[in-house]
């Protein structure tokens, strides 16, 4: 049976979440959608502002999705599933929408680890509303929605109507800086065409090895040679305090000098990422092996993992997506499509060193010493 594809909407306080909601729910070429909202505090705000509040909206009033109520998320997509079950309720997807200061990754991880809640959901992506008006200083403010910008499979860039288009577009290229491989798509007043939003996500095992490769986007993240900004490379020298980031030169978070001068540069630069794309098969102990090691090592600091994967011994690809130390279970796809056979990786994370990563990535090219397959 296909798993119900679920799409996550993110983006900081404001940015245009609810909005973008509410057009998708006008839409009728949407199809049957449910949706979970949650809100802060004790008013169903963005529970009344959903223009079709049907018996599929559940509302979370418990608090930050995030945080406190992943026990209600859990149960809120279970008695969706069950009133589906019962012919009670009809949907082809779920949306939920998070918090404006709600972290995706804790609820990927319900998501991915709930039992039961894999085997009836996909993640179809990602979405993160950017909002073009007041973005950049957002981004500079907090490392939150630096997070949410960059774990996001689709950007949905929100009110430029409200700047000039040269101030969209170097908005639109900082995002593009920090999430290579996420699609950008504008929206007027939440209006985005549908085909831009949904179907982004890792790919069903009914789902073709282009639609996986175009997620993973593997190119994309091997063309970010992450320079620092210049303005941050040339103040680096004088940062005062614990460097950290990239190559050592960015300054610690609280870093007074570049706090001041350049904020948007720190909080940026704590976001790495980098692909490698392998011409032969993989062997699956050196895959495992090397997971574990990242987990064990570096899980909370990555931010996304996603992967094709040719595998030794096996004749179809096997998709892999991974949300700090939490790995989906591998999704087998049905075949290759053509001759070209390779395996590609991806990995999106917070203050990770890049050449670091890139070696560790070489192990798997190797073979383990003893075949216990
Ligand atoms: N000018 C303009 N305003 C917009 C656009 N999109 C959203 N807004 C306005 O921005 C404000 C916030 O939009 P919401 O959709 O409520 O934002 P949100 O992200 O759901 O907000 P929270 O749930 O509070 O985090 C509202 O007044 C919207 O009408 C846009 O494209 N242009």
């Amino acid at each position: 049976m296909s798993r119900i594809p679920l799409t996550l909407i993110t983006g900081y306080l404001g940015a245009g979440k609810t909005t973008l909601l509410n057009a998708l729910l006008r839409d009728a070429s949407a199809g049957r959608i449910a949706v979970v909202v949650n809100e802060f505090g004790d008013v169903g705000l963005d529970h009344d502002l959903i223009v079709e509040t049907t018996e599929e909206t559940v509302l979370l009033s418990s608090g930050c999705m995030c945080c406190t109520v992943r026990g209600d998320l859990v149960q809120a997509l279970e008695s969706l599933f069950e009133k589906r079950s019962a012919g009670k309720l009809a949907f082809d997807r779920i949306v939920i929408e998070t918090t404006g200061l709600a972290d995706p990754a804790p609820i990927l991880h319900t998501l991915i680890v709930t039992p039961g809640l894999g085997a009836t959901l996909r993640m179809d992506g990602v979405v993160t509303v950017c909002d073009a008006a007041h973005g950049p200083a957002t981004l500079d403010a907090g490392f939150e929605s630096v997070q949410q910008v960059a774990m996001a499979d689709v950007l949905v860039l929100s009110k430029t109507d409200l700047v000039t288009p040269s101030q969209a577009e170097r908005f639109r290229a900082r995002l593009a800086a920090l999430a290579p491989g996420a699609r950008i798509v504008t929206a007027t007043r939440g209006a985005v065409p549908l085909t831009e939003l949904f179907g982004h996500g890792a790919p069903d095992m009914n789902g073709a090895l282009p639609e996986a490769e175009a997620w993973v986007n593997a190119p994309a993240y091997a063309l970010s040679s992450l320079p620092l900004p210049p303005l941050a490379k040339s103040l680096a020298p004088f940062a005062t305090g614990p460097t950290h980031g990239l190559f050592g030169l960015a300054p610690a978070p609280g870093s007074s000098l570049l706090a001041a001068i350049a904020p948007a540069a720190r909080h940026d630069d704590r976001i790495s990422s980098v692909s490698m794309v392998f011409d032969d098969p993989i062997h699956p102990i050196m895959l495992d092996i090397w997971m574990e090691t990242l987990i064990a090592a570096r899980g909370p600091d990555i931010l996304r993992l996603k992967a094709v994967i040719w595998a030794d011994g096996f004749d179809t690809p096997f998709v892999i997506h991974g949300v700090q130390h939490i790995i989906d279970p591998p999704i087998r796809l049905a075949r290759w499509s053509g001759e070209d056979r390779k395996s590609r990786v991806v990995i999106i994370g917070r203050d990770l060193p890049r050449e670091a990563l890139l070696d560790s990535l070489e192990v798997l090219k190797t073979r383990p010493m003893v075949n216990a397959r």
